[in-house]
């Protein structure tokens, strides 16, 4: 199955090939959404965010966080219990507006492709063309699958065709009534990690020249660094931060986004003057006053390790060798429990043991205790 994705395409070389653009993108809107299921908790609650035209936004959150609630409320099969949704400025749904599923110009990827097995590829991408006559529908359907490199699968069946084929179908489905907007669940969670990398490529690349808007949940960060031209970080229902994958890394907003996006260590400590103390150094803390509790995180990957010459000493507990990068777990004098750091192979010969570390300070980041952060 990976060899004979491997001799296709790039998927930069399909968008010289083929037509530009067949959507015209929408902003999507989502005005103070608050949703909750009969007698349970708020699964939403007060979301607002706007995914802007031809854009890729993903929806990041751990499970539960209310992801795929607020992809089904855009899609139109499921219903905020307060709030609005807009596209391009025009409610679809609301307090008195309710625009139905089919007639929104919104397509949807699920999680599990949702391909019927008994149709062939070719008719699973003509099902949503129902405004369409059935010429029009196959040439169009012919057209998506050409789109997605897989129009010599026209007449198979679904059971033939590898994960990330069945993937690419289902983007084929989506895509051929020309959506405004795309919606896709966790694409990429059925296909085996190796064929992850590529799949997302090519999905990207065919969201870009579809030039829909598309918005992508998934729960990993790495997954929407890499795919979101904008990462929303939702917890408990809610909208923790929204701004580029470059923003969220480098400034979280608090603890939560920070831990979202790096392994951590995490030491408490009180503010002075414009600084804390923790056993990896004295750190600056701008802004922060005089004695407020703080809680200070430092990247494992901003830690690096040496023989002689760091600034703060420490023994060696544990490695293990993770191909590039090597996990250390370390003791260091004042700190309670053991300090991780991931260290390039190679940088401390085997059998160091008494070795001196040295903290990056862009890989320190430092908030204010507060009830959540506790
Ligand atoms: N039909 C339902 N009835 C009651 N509660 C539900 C129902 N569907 C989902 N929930 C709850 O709503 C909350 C949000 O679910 P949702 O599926 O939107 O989260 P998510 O962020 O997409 O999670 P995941 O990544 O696990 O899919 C969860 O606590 C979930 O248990």
């Amino acid at each position: 199955m990976v060899q004979a994705e491997k001799t296709r395409r790039e998927p930069g070389e399909r968008a010289g090939r083929l037509p530009a653009g067949v959507s015209f993108a929408a902003r999507l809107s989502f005005d103070n959404v608050w949703h909750s299921f009969d007698n349970h908790a708020e699964t939403l609650r007060g979301v607002s965010l706007s995914a802007e035209p031809g854009e890729v936004l993903c929806l990041l959150g751990p499970s539960g966080s209310g992801k795929t609630t607020l992809l089904r409320i855009a899609a139109g099969i499921e219903t905020q219990t307060r709030g609005r949704v807009l596209l391009n400025d025009r409610e679809i749904s609301g307090p008195s507006v309710f625009v139905p599923p089919e007639r929104r110009s919104i397509g949807l990827v699920f999680q599990d492709f949702a391909l019927f097995p008994h149709l062939s590829i070719l008719d699973n991408v003509r099902f949503g063309l129902t405004a369409l006559s059935s010429s029009e529908a196959k040439r169009e359907a012919m057209a998506a699958l050409v789109r997605v490199d897989l129009e010599h699968h026209a007449h198979s069946f679904p059971h033939i065709l590898s994960g990330g084929e069945q993937q690419r179908v289902a983007l084929a489905r989506a895509l051929a009534p020309r959506p405004a907007v795309l919606l896709l669940d966790e694409p990429f969670s059925g296909l085996d990690s190796r064929l992850k990398d590529a799949v997302r490529a090519e999905t990207l690349a065919i969201l870009r020249q579809s030039r829909a808007t598309a918005i992508v949940v998934t729960h990993d960060a790495e997954e929407a660094m890499r795919m979101g031209d904008r990462i929303a970080l939702l917890k408990d229902g809610r909208l923790v931060q929204m701004g580029t994958a470059q923003t969220l890394f480098q400034t979280p907003i608090d603890l939560f986004a920070a831990g979202f996006f790096s392994e951590l260590n995490l030491f408490e400590a009180t503010a002075r003057a414009g600084r804390v103390d923790t056993p990896l150094g004295q750190f600056s803390a701008p802004g922060t006053g005089d004695g407020v509790a703080v809680t200070v995180a430092v990247r494992l990957s901003g830690i690096e390790a040496c023989e002689k010459d760091g600034e703060t000493e420490a023994r060696v507990i544990s490695r293990r060798f993770l191909g590039e990068a090597e996990a250390l777990e370390l003791a260091v004098p004042g700190a309670e429990t053991p300090v991780r750091a991931r260290i390039r192979c190679g940088v401390l010969p085997s059998g160091a043991r008494d070795i001196w570390l040295t903290v990056r300070k862009s890989d320190v980041l430092v908030f204010e205790r507060r009830a959540e952060n506790a």
